[in-house]
């Protein structure tokens, strides 16, 4: 089941993977009132994205930071303590325990929500090898998902592929967010794990996080309308 509270119009989060504030401005003018929820990551983050986001929050859109912090306690308590003063709605952490036990705490009072980063969607089996890990990514998104509920992480980051699994390890408790979403023929990119917005929906999923298949299209407004005509259509 999915948590009745979330309208259908929130559950798309528009990526804006884009290289200036100006840039950003004019991509929110075009598509208006067809997204409601916007990320901002490390490209325009560090290029004037916080004060965006902070002003984007005040005007009544959700806000999820996608900072994927991860570093001594200490300094992402207080990094957190910062984020929470935004207005943001979502933050990442990479899924480490010190990490998310941090973030938590530091959260708490305030109203953002934290996310942990499983593994990255553009992980396969061997390139977690290559990066030193014995699990496979299903074992090690299911193994971070358990310590996550259990120091009170707010959501998880996976890749839909993983979401009908998940739901039952976390139930309702958990936002359940997804990058890797590819509308049918849609070019994949540096994406490995991805399903298309119906099937992500119907896996589980509570939120599509989608960039390129937005920034990139002809109409992005157009391509938004379209992925909430696909979510509408997996929730009926
Ligand atoms: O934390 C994220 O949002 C994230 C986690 C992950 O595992 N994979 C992933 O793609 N993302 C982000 O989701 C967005 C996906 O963008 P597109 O591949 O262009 O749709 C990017 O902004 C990524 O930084």
């Amino acid at each position: 089941m999915q948590p009745a509270k979330i309208a259908p119009r929130d559950r798309l989060i528009v990526a804006l993977d884009l290289p200036s504030v100006a840039s950003a401005e004019a991509m929110i003018d075009r598509l208006g009132d067809s997204v409601t929820f916007y990320k901002i990551g490390y490209q325009l983050g560090y290029a004037g994205g916080l004060a965006l986001a902070k002003q984007l929050a005040g005007s009544g859109k959700k806000v999820f930071l996608d900072l994927k912090l991860h570093d001594i306690g200490n300094t992402v308590a207080r990094g957190v303590e910062s984020v929470a003063a935004l207005g943001a709605t979502f933050l990442t952490v990479h899924a480490y325990p010190q990490t998310m036990k941090a973030a938590v705490e530091a959260r708490t009072g305030s109203g953002l929500k934290i996310l942990a980063v499983t593994v990255l969607t553009s992980y396969d089996d061997s390139d977690l090898h290559a990066a030193g890990y014995r699990l496979n990514v299903s074992d090690l998104v299911e193994a971070r998902a358990r310590q996550a509920q259990a120091l009170g992480v707010d959501g998880l980051v996976s890749s839909p592929e993983e979401a009908a699994a998940l739901r039952k390890i976390v139930g309702d408790r958990m936002n359940l967010v997804t990058p890797g979403i590819r509308p049918a023929g849609s070019a994949t990119g540096d994406q490995k794990r991805i399903m298309t917005p119906a099937r992500a929906i119907a896996a589980g999923a509570d939120y599509l996080v989608v960039g390129r298949p937005v920034m990139e299209a002809a109409d992005p407004k157009a391509a938004a309308e379209a992925i909430h005509a696909e979510i509408a259509q997996a929730l009926a």
